[in-house]
C-alpha cells in the first residue's frame, strides 16, 4: 500500500474531482459519511453526546457534515467552528446546513462539556503547513485536558500533526482513534508523532484508483496483497535440500536461550537444514532443546568468547545463508572471528544484536559487510551504528541514507518496523503489538529472516514477509494477553501466521 505525502493527497483529491468526476462538496460528503458510519457503528445504542470541533478548512468541512449526519441519526450533537484562518468554500457551504453551529473566537469561548461523551477533532487535517500557535494551540491543549472524561476521535489527522514533517514539541490533539482517509500518512507511522493518533482506522473514500496506481512514492505499508505476492507456496516435489541450508552463529555461556530461540525460528520459517555454530558449553543445551538443528562447536578457553582462534568457515560452500549475532557477546576474540567470517563470505547474511554491537565497537569492519546484507537494529543499536538524529523524520532520512550508502537492507525495529532498501525505498510493517517488547523477540526475527533467505527468498521479499510473519505470529499469540507473551510463543504461532496467508 502506497504512503503519500500531503501534496500528493491534494493531487489525488483534485484528480478524483476532475476525472470521476465529482464535486469537492460531494467528495467531502462521501468522506464524512464514511466516518459517520464508523462512528454510528461504534456508538450504536449509546447515549453519549458528541462535541464536534471544526476548523476553517476542508477538515472542518468534514466535521460539519459529521455533525449534521450524527444529529440526523438522533444523537445529541454540539458543534463549534474555531474561527482561525480562511474559510474554504466547501466548509462555508456546510456551515449553512448546521443550524446549531456555535463559534469559538478565543480560548474563553471553549465550552464546558457537561456529560462524558465523544469529542470529534475536525480542526486541521493534511492542510496544516506550520505548527499551531497562539490561542488555537491553546484550544488544542484544552481539548487534550478533556482526555480523561471524553473519548477523542480525530478526523484524517490529529490536529496539529503535520503529515510529512516532524511535529516534535508541537501542540497536537491526543486522540483515542484517528480515522484517516484513503492513505496512511508518514507521521502516523513514526513513534514520536504517531502516538497522538491512538489507534488508526484507514477509511477508503473512493479516491480515483488510476491516480493511486500511477503515483510514485518511496514509502509503502505492507498489506495482505503485498504479502500474497511475495509468498511462495511450497513445491509438492520438494525435498529438504530445496529449502536450503542455513548456518546460525549464536549463543554464549549464559545466553544459549538466544541461540535456541533463533534456531527454532529458522526451522519454523521453513528452512530445509540448519547448522548452529555454538561454543562447546552450549552443545548439550542445543541438542536437547532443539534436536532438529545440527551443531558445530568449538572448544574454548573462555566461555564468554564465542570463537577461538582456529575458527573458520569449514563448510562455507554448503551454506545458503548465514545468520549471526544473537547472544554471541562482543569479546575481542569473537570480533576477530567475525572479521574472518566477513572475509570469507559474500553470500546472504543477516546481522543482529551482538554482530551489530561488534560493528559499532569496531567500525573498521563495516566495509567488509557484503552488499545486500540484512541488518536488524533496534533504535539503540541503530544509534550506536549510525549516530543520533534530532527527530524521527530525521532518523528515517538517516536510515534511507545508510541503506543507500552501504547498499544494505536495514530493518529498524519499532511499532511500525521500517525496512530501508538499497534503492531508497522504505517498507513499513503493520503487524505486531506491545507484548512483543520482550526478551528474545529479536532473536526470533533473526531466525525467521535467516530461514526465509535459506529457502531462496531475496532479501527484500524476506524482509517484507519476515517482519509481517513475526508480527502476525505475535498478534495471534497475544490475543489472550499481551503481558504474558514470551518469545517462544512467537515461534509457536508462526504456523498460524503462515495459515493466514494461505486462507
Ligand atoms: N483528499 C482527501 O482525501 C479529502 C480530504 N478532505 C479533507 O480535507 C482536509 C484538507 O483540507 P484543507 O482545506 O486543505 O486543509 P485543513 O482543513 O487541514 O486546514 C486548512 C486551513 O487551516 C489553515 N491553517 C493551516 N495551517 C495553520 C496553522 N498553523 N495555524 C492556523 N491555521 C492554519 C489554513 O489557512 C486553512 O484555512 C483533509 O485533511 C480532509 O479532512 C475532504 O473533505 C475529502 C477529500
Ligand atoms: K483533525
Amino acid at each position: 500500500m502506497k504512503i503519500l505525502s500531503a501534496p500528493q493527497i491534494r493531487e489525488a483529491d483534485a484528480y478524483t474531482i476532475a476525472h470521476e468526476p465529482v464535486s469537492g462538496l460531494l467528495l467531502m460528503e462521501r468522506a464524512a459519511a464514511a466516518c459517520a458510519d464508523w462512528i454510528l457503528r461504534r456508538y450504536a445504542g449509546s447515549s453519549r453526546p458528541f462535541y464536534i470541533f471544526c476548523g476553517p478548512g476542508n477538515n472542518g468541512g468534514d466535521g460539519l457534515v459529521i455533525a449534521r449526519l450524527l444529529a440526523e441519526n438522533g444523537f445529541a450533537v454540539q458543534a463549534w467552528l474555531v474561527a482561525a484562518g480562511n474559510v474554504s468554500p466547501d466548509n462555508l457551504a456546510n456551515q449553512a446546513r448546521v443550524p446549531f453551529l456555535q463559534k469559538i473566537n478565543a480560548p474563553a469561548d471553549f465550552p464546558h462539556m457537561e456529560e462524558p461523551g465523544v469529542i470529534i477533532d475536525a480542526l486541521f487535517g493534511t492542510g496544516l503547513n506550520r505548527p499551531l500557535d497562539g490561542w488555537v494551540a491553546g484550544i488544542i491543549h484544552q481539548i487534550n485536558d478533556q482526555r480523561g472524561r471524553q473519548e477523542i476521535i480525530a478526523i484524517d489527522m490529529p490536529s496539529g500533526l503535520m503529515a510529512d514533517q516532524s511535529s516534535k514539541g508541537h501542540a497536537c490533539v491526543h486522540a483515542r482513534y484517528t480515522i484517516t482517509f484513503e492513505y496512511w500518512k508518514l507521521a502516523l507511522l513514526l513513534p514520536e508523532n504517531g502516538g497522538f493518533a491512538g489507534e488508526t482506522v484507514l477509511m477508503p473514500i473512493g479516491l480515483h484508483p488510476a491516480y493511486t496506481a500511477a503515483v510514485q512514492t518511496e514509502f509503502h505499508l505492507t498489506d495482505m496483497e503485498m504479502i500474497r505476492t511475495v509468498y511462495r507456496p511450497r513445491d509438492p516435489f520438494a525435498h529438504k535440500g530445496t529449502y536450503g541450508h542455513a548456518l546460525l552463529v549464536a549463543g554464549s555461556y549464559g545466553k544459549m536461550g538466544a541461540a535456541v530461540l533463533a534456531a527454532r525460528a529458522v526451522m519454523r520459517a521453513g528452512a530445509g537444514l540448519l547448522t548452529v555454530h555454538i561454543p562447546r558449553c552450549g552443545y548439550e543445551i542445543m541438542q536437547t532443546a532443539f534436536p532438529e538443528a545440527m551443531c558445530e562447536t568449538e572448544e574454548l578457553a573462555s566461555h564468554s568468547a564465542h570463537f577461538d582462534e582456529p575458527f573458520r568457515l569449514r563448510r562455507a560452500p554448503d551454506y545458503d545463508v548465514i545468520g549471526i549475532g544473537p547472544g554471541i557477546g562482543t569479546d575481542p576474540s569473537t570480533a576477530k572471528a567475525f572479521e574472518r567470517l566477513l572475509g570469507h563470505w559474500q553470500g546472504p547474511l543477516v546481522l543482529d544484536a551482538d554482530a551489530l554491537n561488534i560493528l559499532s565497537k569496531w567500525p573498521s569492519l563495516m566495509p567488509l559487510v557484503p552488499k545486500l546484507s540484512i541488518l536488524t537494529p533496534h533504535p539503540k543499536e541503530f544509534e550506536r551504528l549510525f549516530g543520533a538524529a534530532g527527530d524521527h523524520f530525521e532518523r528515517l532520512a538517516l536510515l534511507r541514507a545508510k541503506a543507500k550508502e552501504w547498499q544494505w537492507y536495514i530493518l529498524l525495529k519499532g511499532r511500525f518496523t521500517a525496512m530501508a532498501c538499497p534503492d531508497g525505498s522504505v517498507f513499513f510493517n503493520p503487524t505486531g503489538n506491545p507484548g512483543m517488547a520482550t526478551a528474545g523477540s529479536g532473536d526470533v526475527l533473526t531466525g525467521i529472516l535467516t530461514g526465509l533467505l535459506a529457502q531462496g527468498y531475496g532479501p527484500k521479499a524476506a524482509l517484507i514477509l519476515g517482519a509481517w510473519l513475526h508480527g502476525k505470529a505475535g498478534d495471534l499469540a497475544a490475543a489472550i494477553s499481551p503481558e504474558s507473551l514470551i518469545a517462544s510463543d512467537i515461534v509457536d504461532y508462526l504456523a498460524n501466521a503462515y495459515a493466514e496467508i494461505q486462507q
